[in-house]
């Protein structure tokens, strides 16, 4: 049934398929497992993830939220990620004034992933996705949220399949059509996973916005906390053409009005207003996609650095 809340639309699973490039599946994974990742998360998450903080104009923002990425390519006793691996899982990390926290992924972290993979290969038998990396965050409470975005490009690529995982407090996680600002939400239970396909990321914005404390469904072993993974295959093919903007700092790949385009520093005051490229999104295969970040995205810079 459709629901109107506000300007937003609360949504079926099934209806979600049609509106949007987003799927929904409830307990995929065991519970057993579920249970065990959100107890040992719960505990990693308080000990180690942090909210990483940006400036801007001289004054620090602070995530509202505490977060960390697991490099699933790094075997158990690898260590610290190299610098090399953390800048390609860990995108913009550079630019944070407090960096996000990288953390080695247990073994149920590890079968959670394997659970997700299947999943994916079940609605998609001929896709190649396979996750490398997962993105912690923890919402503590109704306070806790991550505001409109779509998720960088530079390590993942065009059109990329992320998947997100919700364990613990049930949060609403909304979708935003840029074309024309239509949002439809949908309640994340416990061990319920969302999967963005598609032109998602280059035509959708999501977030998980803030709640008033009553309007959580509290998960009897973690109350009002919600803990999300959310599951990104990296392509290394692209960590060695990152580009740098004109003033020196590293640039985002970012998709707007049908178009991809460079914009400098993402976390903090960008050194430039605009920076476009002429390169369309639509119907681009991957080779081609390489072809021309290889080949430079001329950039046309709107003011000066
Ligand atoms: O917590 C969520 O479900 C969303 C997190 C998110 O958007 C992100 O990690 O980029
Ligand atoms: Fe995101």
């Amino acid at each position: 049934m459709l629901r109107q809340t506000g300007c937003e639309r609360a949504v079926s699973d099934e209806e979600l398929t049609k509106l949007a490039p987003a799927h929904v599946l409830r307990r995929v994974l065991p519970s057993q497992l579920a249970t065990d990742l959100l107890k040992e998360l719960l505990h990693e998450s308080k000990e180690m993830w942090r909210s990483s903080s940006w400036v801007v104009r001289g004054k620090e923002h602070m995530t509202p939220r505490t977060t960390a990425m697991y490099d699933l390519s790094l075997e158990a006793g690898q260590g610290e990620a190299t610098k090399a691996s953390t800048q390609q899982t860990n995108p913009g990390a550079e630019e944070l004034h407090r960096p996000r926290a990288s953390c080695m992924p247990s073994e149920l972290l590890r079968q959670a992933a394997r659970c997700i993979h299947a999943a994916v290969k079940q609605h998609r038998p001929e896709s190649t996705w396979s996750p490398t990396l997962a993105l912690g965050n923890r919402y503590d409470d109704g306070r806790a949220c991550v505001g409109w975005h779509s998720d960088f490009l530079n390590s993942l690529g065009p059109r990329p399949i992320i998947v997100g995982l919700s364990l613990g407090a049930c949060r609403r996680f909304s979708l935003r059509r840029t074309s024309d600002h239509s949002v439809v939400a949908i309640p994340m239970p416990h061990n319920t996973v969302v999967i963005m396909w598609d032109d998602c990321q280059e035509e959708w914005e999501h977030s998980v916005p803030r709640q008033a404390d009553s309007s959580i469904g509290k998960h009897p072993v973690a109350g009002l906390v919600r803990i999300s993974l959310t599951f990104r295959m990296a392509r290394p093919e692209l960590a060695e053409k990152q580009k740098l903007c004109s003033c020196g700092r590293p640039s985002v790949l970012k998709s707007k009005g049908g178009r991809y385009y460079l914009a400098c520093s993402p976390m903090g005051t960008p050194c430039c207003t605009y920076q476009a490229t002429t390169m369309p999104w639509q119907f681009m295969p991957f080779g081609d996609f390489i072809f021309r970040l290889a080949r430079g995205l001329r950039m046309r810079v709107g003011s000066p650095c």
